[in-house]
């Protein structure tokens, strides 16, 4: 059903769909979808809920991730992603943009544009992948300002608290900082770049009933791990951030240079989403019949027969 009539899409509101999810006993699945697109296909590969990346979102508009692109540009994807998908929602909030009011702000505005939940670090402008080194940790207390900034804006958003401690205060430093997190009124806690099972296993022991995301993201400094491993290890969310801009990335690489090489995109063609397939995904069909069946509306009788 397109999503203009839009009655087959969900009632309640998505931090609503997220939390219920979220409370689900198995792990949560949330594969990475850096625009609508990616958003229908993982869909129909069957995940119920989605993630939307910094990284992604940055790289797919050729910027690095460094805290630059704006809660609007945000709002953007988010809406794309929710209206193609009606698929609960974590949201990238990286530092909240500023302060207190700009962390409201952007709980509201991604709100509005249809997520589910939102993660908001704790790193100093300019932010990076939690995955690189020199990272410039916030104040604790400037942060847990942060998160109680957003679960006050909030409707139903699940608020998510990254730290990005474990590199620079090690284990002590990531759970102190947890706790006065989930204190100021985080749902969650997102332990970034752990370097070892043993590092999740103790982040786990260490906060007990705490709800826990894990970053599954490749060429980064967590070892390979799968969604029923991080499930073993006590963890709520796991999140495949980049993964499938890395693979579209790949693969346009290589028809720019197949038609750089050859003038002619042919040898590609095998590896290529054909027409028929693109048009399944977006539903071309549903929304031609239903402006058929409004332009069939409008013939007045008297021109009919
Ligand atoms: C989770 C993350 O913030 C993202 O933007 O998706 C990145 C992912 C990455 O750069 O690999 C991160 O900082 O881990």
């Amino acid at each position: 059903m397109p999503y203009l009539i839009a009655n087959d899409l969900p009632k309640a509101p998505a931090g609503q769909r997220f939390r219920a999810a979220l409370s689900r006993p198995d792990i949560l699945r949330l594969p990475g979808a850096h625009n609508g697109q990616a958003a229908l296909q993982a869909k129909a590969a069957g995940f119920d809920a989605l993630y939307l990346s910094g990284a992604a979102m940055t790289a797919s508009m050729g910027l690095p991730d460094l805290g630059i692109i704006t809660v609007d540009e945000v709002a953007f994807f988010i809406r794309q992603i929710a209206r193609a998908s009606g698929l609960p929602l974590l949201v990238d909030g990286d530092t909240g943009y500023g302060e207190a009011l700009n962390v409201m702000h952007m709980v509201r505005t991604f709100e509005e544009a249809g997520a589910g939940a939102v993660h908001l670090e704790d790193q100093l402008l300019p932010k990076k992948c939690g995955h690189l080194n020199d990272k410039k940790l916030a104040n604790a207390r400037d942060m847990a300002a942060k998160v109680a900034a957003a679960a006050r804006a909030r409707r139903d958003l699940v608020i998510i608290a990254r730290t990005d401690a474990a590199a620079s205060e090690g284990i002590d430093g990531a759970v102190a900082r947890a706790k006065l997190y989930i204190e100021a009124g985080a749902d969650a806690i997102f332990p970034e770049a752990l370097t070892s099972i043993e590092m999740f296993r103790e982040i786990r022991a260490r906060l007990p009933g705490v709800k826990l995301l894990a970053n599954m993201t490749e060429f980064g400094r967590t070892p390979a791990l799968t969604a029923q491993e991080f499930e073993d290890l006590g963890y709520d969310m796991v999140i495949w951030p980049v993964s499938s801009l890395r693979v579209a990335n790949k693969a346009q690489e290589r028809l720019y240079a197949a038609l750089a090489r050859d003038g002619a995109a042919t040898a590609m063609i095998p590896q290529m989403q054909t027409r028929a397939e693109l048009y399944e995904v977006i539903g071309l069909n549903a929304f031609e019949m239903l402006d058929h069946s409004i332009a069939q509306s409008v013939v007045p009788e008297w021109q009919q027969g």
